[in-house]
């Protein structure tokens, strides 16, 4: 048979129904000729054109991913959200106070699923000597990106859109550090934008902001974000997803004694023994251990 696949990028999802992008950049509704029940925002599928009036395409596979943004729903359950992520945006702010532990959660996130990861540090209008707090200079050492940024004032807003043209992000961060704001500064016409794919979509023309959307950015790359995604908090982490994920302990935990070494109490700890001589950061290495302990 004549083969019409073609393929295409999942705009978004609403329930069975599909907006793909096609390879012009055009959006195409579509539906799915099989359930394809996990695909997500940001799925490269392959689809094929068709005439009728229910969709001018149909899904019909979900190609490979190279990672899968999942949240924890409010009954614990993993939800999947979106997928393909090149980026974690790790927002924080002046206010409200830095939470460094949450930050070092996201690292772990993002080095496992993985992504790279950039810290944006906002509302740095509020900080008119630049002192920025202790714990933010961790992390250009082990090579996470520092942003200062305002939206209010646009300061920083260059730099930022050319990090984020080097891939699909998501903004992540702690409730009113303002990532809302930061979406509305990259996307000025998002209200526009979000309508027409509302139209589009068959949602019934309600402009709905709920469902994880991907986003062109006006510098290059693409945003994808929803409330879901905002509020994509950190699961429960295993052994060696913290090992993995707290960079420089991964690299030094090669000259521990046991290779099975957690970096609490073992003799013969190359870890402990760099936290002490300040090697690495003791704040992180208490970070990780605090994390340990729940894990
Ligand atoms: N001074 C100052 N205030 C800001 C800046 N960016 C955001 N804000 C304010 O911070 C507050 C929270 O901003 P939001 O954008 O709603 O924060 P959010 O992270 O989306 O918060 P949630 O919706 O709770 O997750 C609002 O009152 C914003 O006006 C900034 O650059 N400077
Ligand atoms: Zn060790």
């Amino acid at each position: 048979m004549f083969n019409h696949s073609r393929q295409g990028r999942i705009v978004r999802r609403f329930g069975a129904r599909l907006l793909v992008e096609d390879e012009a950049g055009a959006v195409v509704a579509c539906v799915t000729r099989r359930r394809l029940d996990d695909a997500v925002c940001n799925d490269a599928v392959l689809w094929e054109p068709q005439g009728d009036a229910s969709a001018d395409g149909v899904v019909t596979e979900v190609l490979p991913r190279t990672n899968l943004l999942e949240r924890v729903d409010s009954r614990g359950q993993p939800k999947r959200v979106a997928a393909n992520i090149d980026q974690l945006v790790i927002v924080c702010g002046v206010e409200p106070e830095l939470n460094a532990g949450l930050i070092d959660q996201y690292l772990v996130a993002a080095e496992n699923l993985p992504a790279r990861a950039i810290i944006v540090y906002n509302k740095i209008d509020l900080l008119p000597d630049l002192q920025l707090p202790a714990a933010l200079g961790d992390y250009p050492p082990l090579g996470y990106p520092l942003l200062l940024v305002s939206t209010k004032t646009g300061f920083g807003m260059d730099l930022l859109l050319l990090e984020l043209s080097k891939g699909t992000s998501v903004l992540v961060g702690q409730s009113g550090v303002g990532k809302s704001s930061l979406v509305k500064t990259l996307l000025p016409d998002l209200d526009i934008r979000i309508g027409a794919l509302s139209t589009m979509g068959g949602e019934g023309g309600r402009h709905t902001t709920s469902h994880t959307t991907r986003y062109a950015l006006p510098g290059g790359g693409h945003l994808i974000d929803s409330p879901g995604v905002r509020d994509f908090a950190p699961g429960a982490l295993s052994v060696a997803q913290l090992t993995r994920g707290f960079v420089e302990i991964g690299q030094i935990s090669s000259e521990c004694r046991f290779h099975n070494c957690t970096h609490r109490i073992e003799p013969g700890c190359a870890v402990m023994q760099a936290a002490v001589a300040d090697g690495i950061s003791q704040r992180r290495y208490e970070s990780y251990l605090s994390l340990l302990t729940s894990a």
